[in-house]
């Protein structure tokens, strides 16, 4: 590393901080020793329970609090964060010494996916502050769409203006869509020539925007079979050939290569996974970065420097060589007020600062920059020197291409000089490319299995993660201010719902893979405690099970006329109302040093339970289902929303509506709605016995009725409110009326149920 004299002062390029934890930990091990005293006081009180199936359902559900309660205070224990200075990075370290990196943007559908929206996505990319020499942008388009190809063409174009524009100006925002959507950031430099410059280039992003609109509006046709979109003529989207295009290669832009993979029928293409692995192969024909950045078409770079930052981990980190990837934190911008659907994340913030105290932050499938040996395969302590890779070998992992084999063995010996010397252009490379984007080509070989991005989960990512960590790797979240990207999150509630319910199938899924964490402690170099923190993740489908089990306990309790919790007079009774107690107030406490409102914690707190009990539950059920060979799982990509400043976006013109609950005829609510019915049927009950009492009694009623109980059902009842405005709205905004009528009949069926349960008292 060439160091300049002057500037050799020892400030480091990057710090750890750790944050005092003291007041959290204490809480929770209050929190804990209730949890136990319950558990403990629910055994010795076992024998003198008149009806057990709650008592005895209760301790389970309970247990399994109190289980995932001590994990997830095993996560949060320790806390830290990193700062990186890229200041001093630059007064220190030559930009030609700066690493080069290869960017992978995937998008798979130009209807769900708005592709101006991706377009922002590469457009902020190819504006980073960064030598263009050392940067290969390639989109993946998984629907082989000749919109995409076009609107990356013309986005290409007036990446010509826009990128010297953004630097000439230190622009702050480099995604359009975003940079232009108040005028005022035509006044943030007053020169005559700055404004000129500013309408010049709205006008050509207008240009572009309403270009791309228009060839969305018009099917594609294949007037002119000479043209470069002849490719695209009659080929449906999942089978067809690899089309291969280099947009832009030696300029001062970063290259532009467009890549459609192969698909037919008969291969299964692995969704995102196999996105990736075809990237990655087609990448390392072309340029071979030994650093990968990957970032969704929903994602794009807030902050100009991100490369930067992530330069200061490479250079300034001790252990550099340890580090497998650098992960920038997931957030959203437009998020709606208060987090209605409770999908914003924001309550896993102490969670990540945990989890990175560990062995490092989980990989989160976007916004994370992967060295590219780690991809394929390689662990901490393994060297290898490229003449000593058998060919055999090498062709059994990688496959039959030559070309990749011979870059891989350069990436594995860490000859990067080698590589970077390479003067090939991308062009040239087309045929080896489409080589190693076809659908048979993994066939044989460990890619999805050893290398690349592992198969077999819909969260292609916390599996592809944990393999790494398994190998000893550890990882680095970098989170610069401003944050290094920002993507939009399912801003309806039916979206959010197939988020979380294909994130709950893939991470459960993963507990039955040979990636199941526990094993991989055992046999691989996961830490023990980084296998808890997956733990704790991966059972999130499995939650849904005790939560359900917990929500009709109330009602159940109420309608039968037993009891799940100590009585009111009992001193046992403080326990779980200080657990309740103590729990929600804790919460709420972090919630405000983290700046979240009241509402946003309210949000948070409900939507938590109304998720688990239903998307959740879905999950559970979908990966019982393919574990007994009944069904499969599939990736359904979310529908992202692209609000325009221009009035014709898809998105809620109704403002005001934005953020209401919406329905599909989808079964996924369908508990929740049960679970609503029957607490509200057994508030009714109550409320009904209690007004036949004279009012001098109602005190002894109270307690007969149980407090706990009724307040649970209370609690529950508040908890699905949302549902119950659903009943009385209209349209899109009414939960569907089959949806009711099937939910009614089920808990109809749980109170009869409950009612044969009713002893003669
Ligand atoms: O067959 C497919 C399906 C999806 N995608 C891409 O995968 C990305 C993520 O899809 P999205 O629908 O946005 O899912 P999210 O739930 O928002 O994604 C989160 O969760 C996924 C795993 O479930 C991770 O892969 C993502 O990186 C992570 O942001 C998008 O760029 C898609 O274009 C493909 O390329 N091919
Ligand atoms: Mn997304």
């Amino acid at each position: 590393m060439a160091i300049n004299t002057q500037d050799s002062t020892c400030l480091p390029l990057q710090e750890k901080i750790v944050h005092n934890n003291k007041t959290a930990r204490a809480i929770e091990l209050i929190i804990l020793s209730f949890l136990v005293s319950l558990l403990v006081y629910r055994l010795f009180t076992f024998k003198d329970q008149n009806q057990y199936i709650p008592w005895l359902l209760a301790l389970l559900c309970e247990s399994w609090f109190t289980f995932t309660w001590i994990l997830s205070m095993c996560i949060k224990w320790n806390q830290c964060s990193m700062k990186t200075y890229p200041d001093r990075l630059l007064k220190r370290v030559n930009e030609f010494e700066f690493l080069p990196v290869d960017i992978f943007v995937t998008t798979a559908d130009p209807i769900l996916e708005p592709c101006i929206l991706t377009m922002n996505t590469v457009l902020s990319l190819l504006a980073v502050d960064y030598p263009a020499n050392k940067l290969a942008l390639y989109l993946s388009d998984d629907s082989c769409s000749p919109l995409i190809y076009y609107s990356l063409v013309e986005t290409t174009k007036f990446a010509k203006l826009w990128v010297p524009f953004c630097k000439k100006y230190n622009i702050q925002v480099r995604a359009p869509f975003r940079y232009f959507t108040s005028n005022s950031t035509l006044l943030e430099d007053d020169s005559l020539e700055f404004q000129h410059e500013w309408k010049k280039i709205k006008n050509e992003y207008d240009d572009l925007y309403k270009k791309i609109e228009v060839a969305a509006q018009s099917p594609f046709t294949c007037d002119d079979r000479n043209s470069d979109f002849a490719v695209f003529c009659d080929v449906h989207r999942s089978d067809h050939q690899a089309i291969i295009k280099v947009i832009s290669e030696n300029t001062d832009l970063p290259h532009v290569i467009y890549i459609s993979r192969e698909k037919n029928l008969k291969h299964h293409h692995h969704y995102k996974a196999g996105a990736m692995n075809a990237l990655a192969r087609v990448s390392a024909i072309m340029t071979s970065a030994p650093l990968m950045l990957n970032v969704d078409c929903d994602m794009y770079a807030n902050n100009p420097q991100v490369f930067l930052h992530a330069m200061c981990i490479v250079f300034g980190y001790k252990n550099d060589q340890d580090c497998g990837f650098i992960q920038f934190p997931q957030a959203f911008y437009d998020g709606l007020k208060d987090d209605p659907f409770g999908n914003q994340l924001a309550n896993y913030y102490y969670l990540t600062n945990g989890i990175a105290a560990i062995q490092g932050p989980f990989y989160s499938g976007t916004n994370c920059i992967h060295r590219r040996k780690v991809i394929y395969g390689l662990s901490p302590n393994d060297k290898i020197n490229s003449g000593n890779i058998r060919n055999e070998d090498s062709q059994k992992v990688f496959g039959k291409s030559f070309e990749l084999r011979e870059s891989a063995a350069l990436i594995l010996s860490g000859s990067i000089a080698k590589i970077e010397n390479r003067t090939t252009r991308p062009s040239s490379l087309i045929e080896p490319a489409i080589h190693v984007a076809s659908c048979s080509y993994e066939y044989g070989t460990d890619w999805g299995k050893k290398v690349g991005w592992l198969y077999g989960s819909t969260t292609e990512d916390t599996l592809t993660g944990v393999s790494i960590h398994a190998r000893g790797w550890k990882s680095i979240m970098c989170s610069p201010d401003p944050l290094a990207f920002l993507g939009c999150v399912p801003s309806t509630y039916p979206s959010s719902l197939t988020q979380q319910k294909r994130w709950a199938i893939g991470l459960l899924e993963i507990l039955f893979t040979d990636k199941n964490p526990l094993l991989l402690t055992l046999k691989g170099n996961l830490w023990f405690r980084h296998a808890l923190a997956y733990y704790w993740i991966c059972l999130w489908g499995a939650r849904s099970i005790p939560e359900i089990c917990y929500a009709s306990l109330p009602a159940y309790c109420i309608i039968t006329g037993s009891h799940f919790l100590p009585n009111a007079n009992e001193w046992a009774f403080i326990i779980p109302v200080s657990i309740f107690a103590i729990y929600n107030v804790y919460v709420l406490w972090e919630a405000t040093r983290r700046g979240v409102s009241l509402r946003t914690w309210w949000n948070l707190q409900r939507m938590g339970r109304v998720t688990t009990m239903t998307a959740w539950l879905f999950g559970f059920l979908s990966v019982m289902l393919k574990l007994m060979g009944l069904s499969k799982t599939v990736f359904e990509v979310t529908q992202k929303e692209h609000k325009s400043n221009y009035g014709d976006g898809v998105g809620d013109k109704d403002d005001k509506n934005a953020g209401k609950f919406t329905y599909d005829k989808s079964p996924v609510i369908m508990p929740g709605v049960v679970i609503l019915l029957v607490n509200m049927t057994a508030l009714v009950n109550g409320v009904l016995r209690l007004s036949k009492v004279h009012y001098s009694e109602i005190w002894i009623k109270m307690l007969e009725l149980g407090l706990g109980e009724m307040f649970c059902s209370v609690w529950v009842f508040l908890c699905f409110w949302e549902f119950l405005k659903g009943f009385f709205r209209k349209g899109k905004y009414g939960i569907p009326s089959t949806t009711i009528s099937k939910s009614g009949c089920l808990a109809l069926f749980f109170v009869h149920l409950c009612r044969r349960f009713v002893q003669p008292s």
